[in-house]
């Protein structure tokens, strides 16, 4: 089945920040992904095609179990490539949260100790969350733990910043916090984002690549 890329749709509500200083040349993607074909004991997603740049937040969605996991954790070595080809930036750094969340395990962690074992300043948590920094992981809510390990993530030095469901969890002032950090993501970092919530995707996405049933990539096309 061919492939549908769209072109971005001109007035997209996030305009794209570029971090390159006059003159240079056009930055080379975080992230580059070429018809890659990727699962477990056999391909369960692809051949799919993305690209993240410096400055970019590009939304991966799609119906439960069209893979869009899947593509993340290739990235992190949980899943195998059975074709195409899968680059990072050399010295980039990934952050990535994933969608089962570190609960605390056996010697809990507080929320300062979870930072600072991520490298990440803990002024980069919002000022409604700090009171987080000082309680014990395994004791937080749902929501609560979601928001420490998101923005614990957003914290981590990693240029390439991949975040699969952020929301999950998160009530309205947690996700409106979420948007307004992604929203500021420094200019030189880029984000992969997994999410079910269409709005959110609009609201903090460049770019969206959709995979249809079965994991075939359908359309990339701006998020507006
Ligand atoms: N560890 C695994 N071993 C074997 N198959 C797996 C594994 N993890 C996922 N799968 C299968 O791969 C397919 C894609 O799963 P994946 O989690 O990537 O989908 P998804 O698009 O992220 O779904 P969701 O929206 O439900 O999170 C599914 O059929 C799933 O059953």
């Amino acid at each position: 089945m061919p492939l549908t890329i769209r072109r971005p749709r001109a007035g997209h509500p996030r305009p794209f920040r570029s971090p390159e200083p006059e003159g240079s040349t056009v930055a080379q993607p975080l992230l580059e992904v070429e018809q890659l074909q990727a699962g477990y004991a056999e391909p369960v997603v692809g051949p799919i095609s993305l690209q993240v740049h410096p400055g970019e937040v590009i939304g991966l969605a799609g119906p439960n179990g069209s893979g869009k996991s899947t593509v993340l954790s290739v990235l992190t070595g949980r899943a195998q490539r059975f074709g195409g080809r899968v680059h990072t930036r050399s010295g980039a750094g990934i952050a990535c949260q994933s969608q089962a969340p570190y609960q605390g395990g056996e010697l809990p962690l507080r929320g300062d100790e979870l930072l600072a074992l991520m490298g990440a300043d803990p002024g980069i948590l919002p000022e409604p969350l700090q009171p987080l920094l000082r309680r014990r992981i395994d004791r937080l809510s749902g929501g609560q733990r979601q928001s420490l390990l998101v923005w614990s993530v957003l914290g981590h030095p990693g240029g390439l910043v991949l975040l699969d469901e952020p929301t999950n969890n998160l009530d309205a002032r947690g996700r409106q916090l979420l948007i307004e950090g992604l929203t500021r993501l420094d200019a030189r970092r880029g984000a992969l984002v997994i999410s079910h919530d269409a709005d959110f995707i609009r609201q903090v996405c460049h770019r969206v690549v959709t995979l249809e049933p079965g994991g075939r990539l359908q359309q990339t096309e701006a998020a507006a």
